[in-house]
């Protein structure tokens, strides 16, 4: 194990609420509080951890701010006083999005391109989301603005590309509510294709700026293979993969079953995964955007081939009841739950125990070293 690291702002920030305790220690508190919400489901497998817990984010948001003497600083924001707390080297950050991220206070000083204020709502540029492709090296920066008209929009694409040539693509996104970090509905492409590939499990991924995209992508590969191995696939199957995202569990589990379909809310998502379906020219695989509940009652409802494996990873909120009530009617044979909040994947383990399901295998990833969140895989049966 290398030497353990500690960031000199990690209790101001907040974003890593474990780091006063060494790698190991973390690990025994995740597996504790998955044990304590599951073992009275299954034995819980011992969590799989990292060799190397640092700086596998390759998905990093710098907020941008002025002092009051004019000094642009950059780093993380916090909802709870709409303020940041500078940080130019985070552990957990691929060090490329850092790099990126002082390359682009650069280029804003250079250009004199002003920086928005929260508290006036005037000025301009409020933040950047960088993605970066662990296995192809393409990078995805997104410059994200308070209004629309970009000033200085080629000077600032040159002078960017011109300190980080190994950017592969630049959005402009339009955010003008002065609260929220997320995404605003306009979008318009300044260099490159718009989307970044990556690749995993064998399988080539397109990714948009609003796209989910697992952020670690090296325990990505952990998490899906454990889920593919617990589902214990065969040419025969017909596979749902719910909460699909840009299609990854769903394609990666093709290449083994007769046929996939997926499910997913997010129009982009959706976009970015039948596009996959192509660049991985996959024909038995096939992408719907809507509520997972919804398209599961559909489902339940109509006269179609059921599936007998479901994949289901949803959000930290967990699955609804009519997507559960559902699931239970479609009556799979086996359940693969991915879940990233141990105390709704309780609550849904409980309800799916009370049908005609039992849970038989527990395995925890540790997808987020140094934060709280932790990341399970259980496999139901009926
Ligand atoms: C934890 S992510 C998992 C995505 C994918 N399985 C992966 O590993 O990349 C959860 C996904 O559920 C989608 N989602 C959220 N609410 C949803 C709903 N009600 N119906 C369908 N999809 C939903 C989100 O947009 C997101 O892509």
């Amino acid at each position: 194990m290398e030497k353990e690291l500690i960031c000199p702002v990690y209790k101001k920030c907040n974003g890593c609420q474990l780091m006063n305790m060494p790698y190991e220690q973390q690990l025994s508190w995740k597996q504790n509080k998955v044990e304590r919400c599951l073992s009275q489901f299954c034995n819980v497998k011992k969590i799989i951890g990292m060799d190397s817990p640092y700086n596998y984010r390759n998905k990093v948001q710098t907020v941008y701010r002025t002092t009051k003497g004019g000094r642009i600083i950059s780093g993380v924001f916090q909802s709870s006083n709409n303020g940041i707390v500078g940080v130019e080297h985070c552990l957990l950050n691929s060090k490329r999005s850092d790099k990126i991220a002082i390359a682009v206070k650069t280029v804003l000083k250079n250009l004199n391109i002003p920086i928005y204020n929260p508290k006036t709502d005037k000025g301009f540029f409020k933040n950047i989301l960088v993605r970066t492709a662990q296995n192809t090296g393409e990078i995805l920066l997104t410059v994200v603005t308070a209004k629309g008209k970009f000033p200085k929009e080629k000077e600032f694409v040159k002078g960017v590309l011109k300190l980080f040539p190994k950017i592969t693509t630049i959005v402009h996104n339009i955010n003008p509510n002065p609260t929220k970090m997320k995404l605003g509905s306009y979008e318009k492409v300044l260099y490159g294709k718009g989307t970044i590939m990556d690749v995993l499990c064998g399988c080539k991924f397109e990714i948009s700026p609003k796209s989910f995209y697992q952020v670690n992508s090296l325990q990505t590969e952990v998490l899906y293979k454990t889920a593919i191995k617990f589902a214990q696939l065969n040419k025969d199957d017909v596979v749902l993969d719910a909460y699909c995202g840009i299609g990854t569990i769903g394609l990666v589990a093709s290449k083994y079953v007769k046929s996939v379909v997926g499910v997913e809310v997010n129009p982009q998502a959706v976009e970015d995964a039948k596009k996959n379906k192509e660049l991985n020219k996959k024909s038995n695989i096939n992408f719907y955007c809507k509520d997972a509940g919804e398209f599961m009652t559909e489902m339940a409802d109509e006269e179609v081939t059921s599936p007998n494996v479901v994949f289901v990873d949803p959000p930290r909120a967990g699955c609804s009841r009519e997507f559960l009530d559902s699931l239970c009617e479609l009556s799979p044979d086996k359940i693969v739950y991915v879940s990233c909040n141990p105390e709704t994947l309780e609550r849904d383990l409980h309800y799916l125990t009370t049908k005609d399901y039992s849970v038989t295998k527990i395995q925890p990833v540790d997808m987020f070293p140094h934060t709280n969140h932790i990341e399970t895989v259980c496999l139901l049966s009926r």
